[in-house]
């Protein structure tokens, strides 16, 4: 046993307490103790030692020769580490080290050495165990290592495996929790303090490293930077860590150059990482602090690395939240290498506007989709549909600019949105064999029937971008019909066969023959689905100069989307033969259910209904810039469920309009000269008159019943609901400016401008709108006379007459009055159109937004599969002239049995 000095040196100041303690209980021998009492003690123990198995093994132990140099070098390789320890910052000795160091004197331990057995039992035998282990570590690094010294002493083995047992444990234990502390304890900050074959690898990374950032430009900022010195001390500190991160990276790396460029979740995720690296490799550069000096290009030391870090062996434990940071550091230094400042420009807008959906708008050239931000939102339903349709052609055919201004008598905001029709660009794609193109004009074509529609110019109409067209049509982009089974089974037919073709359809049954085609009631093969198909013969219409005329129905048709206007499904040519495929209107038209009433016209509400729906359909269609000009019973078919259906469109004209959100104070109607007649007055004697003009009524007013409105004052609304409703917004849709020289329409409805021929615009249709309401409530027209001509001489000089019967109320007739005004400017709706004919009295607490929700008047029993052409006609009809009309009373729907 000799000296315990030199292990007493390692152990720390906390320990030396215990050491001394010990040593006084163990080390009488060696300082030489005098009292009895501990010599005997000592003796005693000495004596039971002695018999111990200990003593025998220690015996055995120290049989075995110690080579003095070996046991020199180790004592000194500690004192070096001790040495090392105490230096610098770098020598800050981790728990597991400290354990290791501090075993040999521990109280556990039975025995001390002196220096020249200077290891007790456990401290050999630990010593032979981590010879052996280190051996055998030295032995697979030097076989794997060129530079490795083929003299390796015990004592650098010892510290080889100290080296890795630290590494391990910090790896293992330590890292998640502190990263910082036992990082580069272990690593000499000399290499004369390292044995050769334990520097090479970690050194020659540092060193690559260090190289690799002189030579790096300044592409990465600094907080690229900040993410190689993570790189950096993960490359110090574990070169078997680092060599799965480089691992990742390499995944990573291909990860990332498969991002879209502009990404937009790219740049997000670079951001968010940019703040947690950052924060987190600033920590470690206030610990560390050695090798984060220089700015470095992680590209380059990424390439570096991998170079280094592919000689070294990968762990079975993987450090998984640095790796985790790992990843996402690459990804940021990669991403921010790779991405230019336009595209992170780009990428920002497209962040703030479309968030996470950058991709598919980077992408996708669809045209955003129509918001009301961008075409005027008015109050009915219908007109939401209207104003939505005509931002989608001004968005598809032209500028479809918004302006803002102010009306002259509008108080606040004017929305203005332009919605100029483009010209022609040519035929349906999807009518491969059509070409025709709108070029002729015909003048004068009467036909036998005065009720038969006349039409010539079609110089002046313009039509709507066949693309755009397309794109909504291919798509059966049609809002109200979108739940419709029969847009799928055309779809199913196309996609089946490649294209439609008359082939698809049994033609079950001939509904009517017009001026330009003849319709077929039809059903898709294979389906349930029943049809309308217009079939035109493109030879005649040629032949005929009628082509024109087809060609603009066809193309209005496809731009339609509303609930009292044909849904146009498809359209195909057949053997020259151009089908327009349209919904099916099974209940016939309103010249023939009114032949089938009693007295031949329709009770007053029933008009009123039909009417209300006539009026939102030229609504839309004024909106879309078409002027209809051909209204009349026969072309108002009747649907399955009794609304109505207006068709027919091959004497359209299609102009241009600038569709005008309006708030006034003004009363509605503008200027109340216009509300012509008695109206004004108080000596009305018709049942439902009104003696105070109320002309404030809004689409919104609840209508009263006849009782009630019987028992009240005609102008029950209070003051501010009055108000209120002066200061809804109007939707202004009418094409104000159109003028046309065409002599179009039908003799006994057309109006006295076009007679006259001095140019004509959509207040022809408020014209002829006054004509079907006095047809329909009187059951002839106005101004017919025994021929043609006579009929079109009354409708310029006659004056308007009303028969005695039927009893006709007086809000009727003076709507008809206001209508049927010789001179289109002092026309009701010539100015705003459909929104001064709403408000006036006769449709008065109609509400317009739930109108198609509205129970129709009861259909007769007379149709059966299409019952709606000349049969029909002929057919006995039951006369029930009450109808439920839905209004909102407040919040909720209330029914109404008129
Ligand atoms: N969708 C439909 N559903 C049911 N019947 C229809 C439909 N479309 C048209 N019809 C019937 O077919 C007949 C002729 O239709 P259409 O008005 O389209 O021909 P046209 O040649 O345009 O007539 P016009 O001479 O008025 O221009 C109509 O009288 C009507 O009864």
């Amino acid at each position: 046993m000799g000296s315990f000095a030199g292990s007493c040196e390692i152990v720390e100041e906390k320990d030396e307490a215990r050491s001394t303690k010990h040593s006084g209980r163990y080390g009488k021998s060696v300082l030489g103790s005098s009292s009895n009492d501990l010599e005997r003690k000592q003796q005693q123990q000495q004596r039971e030692y002695h018999g111990s198995l200990e003593y025998d093994i220690d015996k055995l132990f120290q049989s075995i020769p110690v080579k003095p140099s070996t046991t020199r070098l180790m004592t000194s390789s500690f004192r070096n580490l001790e040495t090392s320890a105490s230096a610098g910052p770098s020598r800050t000795t981790s728990p597991s080290n400290r354990i290791a160091m501090k075993k040999p004197g521990t109280p556990q331990s039975p025995r001390v050495f002196g220096l020249s057995d200077s290891v007790s039992l456990k401290q050999a035998l630990r010593d032979r165990c981590i010879s052996k282990a280190s051996e055998m570590a030295a032995q697979k690094r030097l076989s794997k290592s060129a530079a490795a010294s083929p003299r390796v002493s015990e004592a650098d083995r010892i510290k080889t495996l100290y080296n890795q047992v630290s590494n391990e444990s910090r790896s293992t234990l330590l890292l998640p929790v502190d990263k910082g502390k036992g990082s580069l304890l272990e690593i000499p900050s000399s290499s004369n303090d390292k044995p050769s074959s334990s520097r090479s690898v970690p050194e020659l990374e540092i060193q690559m490293l260090h190289e690799s950032k002189k030579n790096s430009g300044s592409c990465l900022s600094s907080g690229s930077g900040d993410y190689e010195i993570e790189l950096d001390q993960n490359v110090v500190d574990s070169p078997s860590a680092h060599a799965f991160v480089e691992e990742d990276v390499i995944e990573i790396d291909k990860h990332v150059t498969s991002l879209p460029s502009g990404s937009c979740k790219k740049d997000d995720y670079v951001t968010e990482l940019d703040k947690k690296t950052r924060s987190s490799a600033s920590l470690e550069t206030e610990q560390k602090g050695k090798l984060d000096n220089e700015p470095s290009s992680g590209t380059e030391k990424s390439k570096t690395v991998r170079k280094v870090t592919r000689m070294i062996p990968r762990p079975k434990q993987q450090p998984k939240k640095k790796i985790l940071l790992k990843k996402k550091l690459k990804i940021g230094i990669v991403s921010a290498a790779n991405t230019t400042k336009k595209d992170e420009e780009t990428e920002k807008i497209l962040c703030q506007r479309c968030h996470c959906s950058l991709k598919s708008s980077s992408t996708d050239n669809q045209p955003p989709p129509y918001t009301t931000s961008h075409h005027p939102e008015i109050c009915s339903d219908s007109l939401s549909s209207v104003s939505n349709n005509a931002g989608k052609e001004a968005d598809g055919n032209s500028s479809g600019s918004c302006t803002i201004s102010q009306s002259s008598e509008a108080e606040i905001v004017v929305m203005k949105q332009d919605v100029s029709s483009s010209n022609d660009s040519g035929n349906g794609a999807r009518d491969e064999k059509e070409t025709e193109i709108p070029t002729s004009s015909e003048k004068f074509e009467f036909s036998l029937s005065s009720k038969d529609s006349v039409g010539d110019d079609y110089s002046r109409s313009t039509s709507m971008s066949e693309e755009s067209n397309l794109s909504r049509f291919s798509c059966g982009n049609k809002p109200h019909m979108s739940m419709d089974v029969r847009w799928e089974a055309i779809k199913h037919v196309k996609l089946q066969c490649g294209s439609l073709g008359l082939r698809h359809f049994n033609l079950l049954k001939k509904l009517g023959c017009g001026d330009i085609g003849t319709v077929y009631l039809a059903e898709l093969i294979g389906t349930n689905c029943l049809f309308a198909i217009k079939v035109m013969d493109n030879e005649f219409l040629a032949r005929r100069k009628k082509s024109p005329r087809a060609q603009a129905e066809r193309e209005i048709l496809k731009m339609l989307d509303h609930p009292f206007l044909p849904t146009l499904y498809a359209q195909f040519t057949s053997d020259n033969l151009s089908c327009l495929v349209m919904e099916y209107c099974p209940g016939g038209d309103l010249h023939v259910l009114r032949q089938k009433q009693l007295g031949r016209c329709f009770p007053e509400p029933a008009a009123r209904f039909y009417l209300a729906e006539i009026l939102l359909a030229l609504e839309y269609l004024h909106m879309l810039g078409v002027i209809y000009r051909d209204l009349k019973p026969e072309n108002i078919l009747v649907r399955e469920d009794g609304h109505i259906m207006l068709t027919d469109f091959d004497l359209s004209l299609r102009c241009a309009v600038n569709p005008t959100l309006l708030r006034s104070t003004s009363p509605p109607g503008g200027d109340p000269a216009r509300m012509s007649g008695p109206y004004n007055t108080s000596n009305c004697i018709q049942p439902f008159c009104i003696t105070e003009p109320s002309c404030q009524v809004s689409c919104f007013s609840p209508r009263l019943s006849s009782n009630q409105q019987k028992g009240r004052k005609p102008n029950h609304l209070s003051k501010t609901q009055q108000q209120l409703k002066r200061s809804l917004p109007q939707l202004v849709a009418e094409p104000t400016e159109a003028r046309s020289n065409s002599f179009v329409g039908t003799h006994e409805y057309l109006a006295p401008e076009i007679i006259k021929g001095e140019g004509h615009g959509a207040a022809v249709d408020w014209w002829t709108f006054g004509v079907l309401l006095y047809e329909l409530l009187y059951g002839k027209t106005p101004f017919k006379g025994y021929n043609n001509d006579e009929t079109l001489a009354n409708v310029v000089l006659q004056n308007l007459k009303f028969p005695d019967s039927p009893l006709v109320s007086f809000q009727a007739k003076d709507l008809i009055r206001g209508l049927l005004v010789k001179e289109p400017e002092n026309r009701l709706g010539s100015e705003k159109g459909s929104v001064e004919i709403k408000r006036h009295p006769f449709f008065e607490g109609l509400n317009w937004a739930l109108i198609r929700c509205a129970i129709p008047p009861e259909l007769p029993d007379f149709y059966e599969f299409g019952g709606g052409g000349q049969e029909a006609a002929c057919s006995p009809g039951g006369n029930d002239d009450r109808y439920l009309e839905c209004k909102a009373v407040g919040d909720h729907l209330e029914f109404e049995l008129f």
